[in-house]
């Protein structure tokens, strides 16, 4: 793995955190009676820390740095513990990376690993890593992964993944890895283009993430084989504990879609097995969920769980760190390391009550204390979705013959196929009679082709909904009522994309997402309200399932069970078969 620094110094810099050291030259800000979590011996020190800069000069208790400029901060009572690193952040879910990491940020999350999946699908390379770049000046570390492959199958959508092009973007400082890759049988199947960007990946000595739920032994030795170093797709301790004897690092999980980690860490502990190989992520959890906290509040359930809390800092921090070549920079309080440093009461408690980044005071009592900024995110090809005229007729799949496959919704994230016949009126499928089923349609946000199908499961009494933020930028339409479904549409396109709900002649719930549809450039706070609005919104229409927002991201995702609506038609998974193919809008 190549350690390139996110934060290099210059060798005056250097000197100066030598000489600081030293006691020579005087500290910026000096923390004093603190006991510090060393996550590299697994104690609690009681020391002092010296910050020149960005970086850490000192630990110890020398005070020789200390003058009349230093700021001095007493700690007495206080634990020192390194900033959280969350190793796989999914950072386009109603939020965008910004108002994640500012959020995140007052809750003592300092480096966030990002993937790149919805930001691929606006932007070329260069584009991409000017984003990158500029993102990359937050207090908050933001890097990234660069995928391989699309999530939904589309043979065009692999010209993005090309050589080339995945070969600039991983010999980018802040790409620290390749993945997740979904598309894993196409690695275990030699396709040229996976083997040729895993060798890639190798060459430049980035970390390989895997996306392998319930994969037997086998292809776990495959994946690893081919060069896959972690997975956080375990959902049981002898998962987990597959993956590390194979030599992958295992990340645990609790998201709002798969909250699994009290299992998993009661397993690991019964287990007795080493942990050092193991780091915890929240996987791109959804809003309401991060109104119990993020990486602190994951934390907190491990403890709760019995796992000692030293060591659950350390799967929060030094083992990240690690394992994405950063520990020369992150991870640890110690000197030359970045001084993302956070302040906690109880060891018990892993919500800081201050946070430094780089130094600075950057929050204090979960309230942030610096400024944000975001991108000019036009510049970057993430603007209002377009809009166009749709019909009726288009949404409402047509007449059909035989056993329709209906796609019925048993969680949140998995479909089963159900082959049904459905009643036909006026040349079009007509399922007023039939309860427990919905129309269920996937817009092109170009507006060439519609996916028109039939849903079960979902929310029985929805009138209409519209969403724009599905992973493969496309608009999903679900409901009972065509002409609500419609108006539903209609305004998602006017308000530039988001999530809207129609009933009864009128809008009752819309949130605008008009960064590509997807994000929005309201806080984390005002995203939690919103989403939690909408949740209790489809609870009341039937919809049973948690994590709604998951079920939408995730309808045109083609790397889940078991049938999908996708740019090609209604998708059985498995077979990577079309069972019914797209229309085109207006005919
Ligand atoms: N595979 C995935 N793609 C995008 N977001 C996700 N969140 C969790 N898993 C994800």
């Amino acid at each position: 793995m190549k350690n390139q620094k996110l934060r290099p110094l210059n060798r005056q810099s250097l000197y100066n955190l030598i000489c600081t050291a030293k006691g020579d030259v005087k500290a910026d800000l000096y923390i004093t009676d603190s006991m510090v979590v060393n996550v590299y011996t697994g104690e609690l020190v009681k020391s002092n820390v010296a910050i020149k800069g960005r970086h850490i000069a000192y630990v110890g208790d020398a005070v020789n740095m200390v003058g009349k400029e230093t700021r001095v901060l007493n700690a007495k009572g206080l634990y020192l513990c390194p900033g959280y690193i969350e190793p796989h952040a999914h950072p386009f879910q109603t939020y965008n990376p910004v108002t994640l990491a500012e959020k995140v940020m007052t809750l003592g999350t300092t480096t966030l690993i990002c993937d790149s999946l919805f930001f691929f699908n606006n932007m070329d390379e260069r584009q991409l890593t000017h984003l990158w770049q500029e993102l990359a000046e937050l207090p908050v570390k933001i890097l990234w992964g660069v995928r391989l492959d699309p999530q939904t199958y589309s043979p065009q959508r692999m010209e993005q993944f090309s050589m080339q092009r995945i070969e600039y973007l991983l010999d980018q400082t802040v790409a620290r890895q390749a993945g997740e890759l979904t598309d894993w049988p196409s690695l275990i199947s030699g396709r040229e283009q996976m083997l040729n960007n895993m060798l890639t990946a190798s060459r430049l000595g980035k970390r390989v993430e895997g996306h392998a739920p319930g994969a037997s032994l086998q292809t776990l030795n495959a994946l690893t084989s081919g060069g896959v170093t972690a997975c956080h797709e375990s959902i049981t301790g002898e998962e987990a504990i597959q993956r590390l004897r194979l030599g992958m690092y295992a990340t645990l999980r609790h998201s709002s879609l798969r909250p699994d980690l009290p299992k998993l860490l009661q397993d690991l502990l019964n287990a007795k097995v080493d942990l050092r190989r193991t780091m915890i992520t929240t996987d791109g959890t959804t809003p309401p969920t991060i109104q119990h906290g993020f990486t602190d509040y994951i934390l907190r359930l491990a403890i709760e769980s019995g796992l000692p809390p030293v060591e659950a800092y350390r799967m929060a921090t030094i083992n990240p760190a690690t394992y994405y070549g950063l520990d020369n920079e992150l991870g640890g309080i110690a000197p030359g390391k970045l001084a993302d440093i956070l302040f906690l009461e109880d060891l018990t408690n892993p919500t800081p009550v201050k946070v430094l980044t780089e130094g600075t005071l950057a929050a204090e009592k979960g309230r942030k204390l610096i400024e944000f900024d975001q991108p000019n995110w036009q510049d970057y090809n993430i603007t209002s979705i377009s809009s166009y005229h749709i019909e009726r007729t288009d949404i409402i799949p047509p007449a059909y013959d035989g056993l329709f496959p209906v796609m019925q919704f048993v969680s949140p994230a998995i479909t089963k196929q159900r082959d049904l016949k459905l009643p036909v009126r006026d040349g079009v499928i007509d399922i007023t009679g039939e309860s427990g089923l919905i129309y269920a349609a996937l817009l092109d946000h170009m507006g060439n082709w519609i996916c028109s199908g039939i849903a079960g499961g979902f929310a029985d009494d929805l009138s209409g909904m519209a969403c724009s933020n599905t992973y493969s930028g496309d608009i999903a339409v679900l409901g009972r009522n065509p002409e609500e479904m419609l108006r539903a549409t209609r305004r998602v396109f006017d308000i530039g994309g988001g999530v809207v709900v129609a009933e009864d002649g009128q809008i009752v719930f819309e949130l605008p997402l008009t960064l590509g549809g997807m994000m929005s450039d309201q806080s984390l706070d005002e995203l939690i309200a919103k989403c939690q609005e909408l949740y209790s919104l489809l609870a009341k229409k039937g919809h049973t399932h948690y994590d709604l927002l998951y079920t939408i991201h995730f309808l045109s995702a083609t790397h889940l069970p078991e049938i999908r609506l996708s740019p090609h038609g209604i998708f059985a998974v498995k077979e990577k078969k079309v069972l019914m193919p797209t229309r085109k809008i207006g005919i």
